[in-house]
């Protein structure tokens, strides 16, 4: 393990009224040594770093500044949190971050009384924040509501429906807008062009005029406390901007890294009798970590890496990872068709449309954090004749879904989704997990969806939904790498609603949708061993289900399992009421459903993850078992119990 970094000053600070009692002028060290132990803690555990590493002087200073836990301190999307774990009691564990029983990676409730609100999903922080302001108001309590967001996460809906309502909470609310000029990737669209222009045609303004306008913003206390200090004149910008026409006083741009011009400016902004107020604030993605300011993404999220050299630990090499199986089947498509079209909502690499985006620039559109647009964007594309693919987290798909519904599938538009990071994801928990996409997807009438079993059948999938001009059709794949299948040369057509027998056999039967195929094929070895023939069913599609299929497997075997990577309303749903409504299990069969379980998992490695959801080939055998009442002893005799 790398050196602990010395932090001496830190060390002293174990919450924030420990940092209050500081004087303003060691708030530099205490800055420089939060920002080596963060990166000590993301060295040695891998996360989300160029975030953190830029709001450490915002960190230092909103916790000297205002009354935390009183005022309730949002961070929009959480990722940027660590420094703030740091600081607000956490740092004993800081370097369990994302790990199994270890402290999230995001902002959590039940973690600490410093994260009022949990978060994962951006652009939450303002709404949330108005919430706890208008709370406090109401029931005449003390504390703020105080909002910090970044540029990227500014471009979603939600802020600006927030905003536009905010008037009410006056003075009780901040908003901090932490401009990097980043989101995971280099921001796009008019906002962040916008933002751009405001930080680089702002001039500090003198003394003078900073008074005439702040009489003319604020109300006299704060114009009396500004005119105290020059920094605070140096953090006023001339002219209007989008934010006061949407009814907050905005101040700013203020340099973000200079604690001495943060502090009087948040101090003034605390005080203020007026509201709300929207803080301007400009940093820098991975600031004081050379590697992180120099890398591409600044560092967004890493592996594990060494300290000195930054560089990070590899992934063995293996086979390729879904998304980008999926976005060199799309190229190759796309060769032939010019009406296809590929969308991401602010996630071109994690989603392989940057690959895309390489091979066709001019047919890529990267809408931002907007999902709900990047949807509805599509289903106009598809309505005019393209073929429109948009490639969206499950998880974050979550957001768009009266889109899919009221946009997509009543007016049964060809839009095809490649749904990415479907099922369990690891490190980033509960939030970013998976879930749900195939249970709200499948109960739409309209709708196909589709689960590729491995990365040879995601290449079919993605060229059937090239070719489905029909209606919506959905293809799911997860986190990660494939399984070393060979790619097809030529990808098929699969015929809709029709799944495949991978393995048969007579007296079980395992009907898969999706990765789990190979646990169930383990699981089919173990079974054999012990005397029970098994049928392997690679359904692919959710939704039509192969009626004839399911229907011949249902009524030639003893016992049936079906088993999904998603919650309950899934695949397992879909067959059971099947089953009943055509009297396949009046007979007696006995049918079982392996899916999820009904709760939220928190972070771990994946394996271990479907583990705890109890979806190995272990459970799949134990459920076997159980359905059949065999005694392992004796079926391992041969004999029936
Ligand atoms: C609804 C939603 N879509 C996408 C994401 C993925 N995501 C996480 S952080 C991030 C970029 C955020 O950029 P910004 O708000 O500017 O914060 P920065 O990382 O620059 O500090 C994105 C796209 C998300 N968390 N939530
Ligand atoms: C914070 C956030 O939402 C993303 O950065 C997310 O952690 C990315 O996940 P992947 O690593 O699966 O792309
Ligand atoms: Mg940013």
């Amino acid at each position: 393990m790398a050196d602990l970094p010395s932090t001496p000053l830190l060390d002293t600070v174990d919450t924030p009224e420990d940092l209050r009692k500081l004087d303003p002028k060691q708030l530099r060290q205490l800055a420089d040594e939060l920002r080596a132990e963060t990166i000590s803690a993301v060295g040695s555990t891998g996360g989300h770093l160029g975030s953190g590493l830029g709001v450490v002087e915002l960190t230092v200073a909103i916790h000297y500044v205002f009354n935390t836990p009183d005022d309730r301190l949002i961070w929009d999307v959480g990722h940027q949190c660590y420094p703030h774990k740091i600081l607000t009691g956490r740092r004993d564990r800081i370097r369990t971050l994302r790990q199994g029983g270890g402290l999230s990676g995001f902002t959590k409730r039940s973690e600490s009384e410093y994260d009022p609100f949990g978060a994962a999903h951006s652009s939450t922080s303002i709404s949330a924040a108005l919430g706890f302001a208008i709370a406090n108001k109401l029931g005449d309590k003390p504390g703020k509501g105080i909002a910090v967001i970044g540029d990227g996460a500014m471009s979603a809906g939600m802020a600006y429906e927030a905003m536009n309502n905010a008037e009410a909470a006056g003075n009780r609310l901040v908003v901090i807008l932490n401009d990097n000029d980043m989101s995971i990737a280099p921001p796009v669209g008019g906002l962040s062009a916008y933002l751009a222009r405001m930080v680089s045609s702002s001039e500090y303004l003198g003394l003078r005029s900073l008074a005439k306008r702040a009489i003319r913003k604020f109300s006299r206390r704060l114009t009396a406390a500004a005119g105290k200090t020059e920094e605070f004149a140096r953090g006023l910008v001339t002219g209007g901007t989008l934010f006061e026409e949407l009814g907050f006083y905005y101040v700013g741009p203020i340099d973000g890294h200079n604690l001495e011009h943060l502090i009087p400016v948040l101090e003034n902004v605390r005080d203020a009798e007026d509201g709300p107020i929207l803080v301007h604030v400009v940093t820098k993605k991975g600031k004081g970590y050379a590697p992180a300011e120099a890398a591409a993404d600044k560092y967004h999220g890493v592996q594990k890496f060494d300290v000195i050299t930054g560089t990070q630990a590899k992934a063995p090499p293996g086979p390729p990872a879904y998304q980008n199986v999926f976005a060199d089947q799309l190229i190759k498509d796309a060769e032939h068709d010019p009406r296809i079209v590929a969308i991401t909502a602010a996630m071109p690499s994690g989603t392989g449309v940057d690959r895309f985006a390489r091979a066709y620039p001019d047919r890529t559109f990267d809408v931002g954090i907007a999902e709900q647009h990047a949807v509805t964007f599509a289903a106009g594309l598809a309505a005019q004749g393209m073929r429109p693919f948009c490639a969206i987290y499950s998880t974050f798909l979550q957001r768009a879904y009266d889109q899919v519904v009221h946009d997509v599938a009543i007016q049964n538009l060809p839009v095809r989704f490649a749904i990415d990071r479907a099922g369990l994801v690891g490190a980033d928990g509960a939030t970013h997990a998976g879930s749900f996409d195939v249970t709200y997807l499948a109960t739409l009438p309209n709708m196909v969806v589709m689960a590729a079993a491995d990365e040879a059948e995601l290449v079919h999938m993605t060229h059937t939904a090239v070719l489905h001009d029909s209606g919506p059709i959905a293809l799911r794949y997860p986190r990660g790498g494939g399984t070393g299948v060979a790619l097809p040369q030529v990808p098929q057509r699969l015929e809709i609603g029709k799944g495949r027998i991978v393995r048969e056999g007579k007296t079980v039967a395992i009907l898969s949708l999706g990765t789990r195929l190979a646990e169930a094929l383990r699981a089919a070895d173990t079974l054999e061993a012990k005397g029970l023939s098994t049928t392997v069913a690679d359904l692919r599609f959710a939704k039509p289900l192969d009626e004839e299929l399911i229907r011949r497997l249902l009524t030639t075997h003893e016992v049936a399992v079906t088993i999904e990577e998603g919650a309950i309303g899934g695949l397992g749903a879909h067959v059971l009421t099947m089953a009943s409504d055509q009297g396949l299990i009046d007979a007696g069969l006995k049918l079982r459903t392996m899916r999820l379980p009904d709760l939220f998992q928190d972070q771990d490695k994946p394996e271990l993850q479907y583990a705890e959801a109890g979806l190995n080939a272990e459970n799949i055998v134990d459920t076997v078992l159980k359905a059949l009442r065999y005694n392992e002893a004796v079926v391992t005799d041969g004999a029936r119990a």
